[in-house]
Parts: C-alpha cells; structure tokens; sequence
C-alpha cells in the first residue's frame, strides 16, 4: 500500500509559542510535544487531530528551509506529509513516476520518522513529504 493517510500538515509559523496558543484556541487542546530537528533548522510542535497531525514549524537557523519560505511567503500551510510503510520503496516508484525527489536518501525528522520530500514543481506546487515510522 503506497500513501496510508495524512501523516501531518505542515504549517509554517514566525513565532512558534504564538501559534501554539492561537492552534490550542482552534483545537480546544494543547500540542502535545515540541522537537528541534537541527538537520532542517526547525522546531516543530505538534497538535493531534485525530487520525493526523498539525505541525507548526518555526525557523531556528536563518538558512532553515522554513527561514527561506518566510522571506517570500506569509505564514500558512508549508507542506503535505503522508504516511507510507515502506520509503525506499517509495522512492523508487516515485522516481520511476517522474517525481522529483529531493533527497533520495531519507533523513531524520521530527516524531521519530524517516522523511523524503518531493519537489513541488513535480507536485502541481504543493511541497510533498513521504514519512516513515522508525522501526
Ligand atoms: C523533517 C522535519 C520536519 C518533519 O516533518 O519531520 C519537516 O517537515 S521540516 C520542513 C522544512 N524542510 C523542507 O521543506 C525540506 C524540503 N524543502 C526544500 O528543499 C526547499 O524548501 C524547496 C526545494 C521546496 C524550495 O527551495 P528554495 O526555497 O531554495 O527554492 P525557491 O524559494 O526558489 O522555490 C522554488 C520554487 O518552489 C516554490 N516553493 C518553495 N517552497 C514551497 C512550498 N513549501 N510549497 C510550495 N511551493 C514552494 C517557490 O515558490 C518556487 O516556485 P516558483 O514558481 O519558481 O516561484
Ligand atoms: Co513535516
């Protein structure tokens, strides 16, 4: 089975503690953890929403992904994360799909998973993120 369900939604933020008091507002509850993943400069925090999650990002590196999308881009929805079993295999079918993958190799990210994202020229714009459970 390729995609299983949203794993999370990706919401870019300036000021992460300000968004978690604006989401727990919406969501009628708290996130339930926060998480540094240095590779990409971030902290993340995360908010269950039944079956996925919300993720807000804020930058904690000025050459962050994140950093860079801010100086375009206003606040809001950053990226689209779904759930797949096997990312290699993943990859793979991508890849031979045309997809463009950016990093072929899946690296750390946050809530202990394995992450790879697609290039969101090869997505219709919308920056795609494979996640993998570490086993
Ligand atoms: C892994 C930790 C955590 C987790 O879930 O565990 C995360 O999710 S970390 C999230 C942050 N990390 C990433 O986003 C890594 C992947 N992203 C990238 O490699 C870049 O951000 C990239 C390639 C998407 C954009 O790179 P860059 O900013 O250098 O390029 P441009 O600004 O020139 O953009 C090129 C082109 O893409 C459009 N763009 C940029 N970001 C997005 C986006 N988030 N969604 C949709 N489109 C995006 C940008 O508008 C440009 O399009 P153009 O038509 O040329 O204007
Ligand atoms: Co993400």
């Amino acid at each position: 089975m390729n995609f299983r369900k949203i794993e999370h939604i990706g919401i870019a933020v300036a000021d992460l503690e300000k968004s978690n008091q604006l989401f727990k507002k919406l969501f009628g509850k708290e996130h339930f953890k926060t998480e540094i993943v240095e590779g990409e400069g971030v902290e993340t925090s995360f908010f269950q929403v039944g079956e996925t999650k919300v993720e807000l990002l804020q930058a904690t590196r000025h050459d962050s992904p994140i950093a860079k999308y801010l100086e375009k881009k206003s606040e809001g929805v950053h990226h689209l994360a779904f759930d797949v079993e096997d990312i290699h295999a993943e990859v793979g079918r991508l890849k031979r799909e045309g997809f463009e993958i950016l990093n072929e190799t899946p690296k750390e990210g946050a809530d202990n998973k394995l992450v790879v994202f697609l290039h969101p020229r090869s997505t219709n714009g919308v920056l795609v993120e494979l996640c993998q459970e570490k086993k």
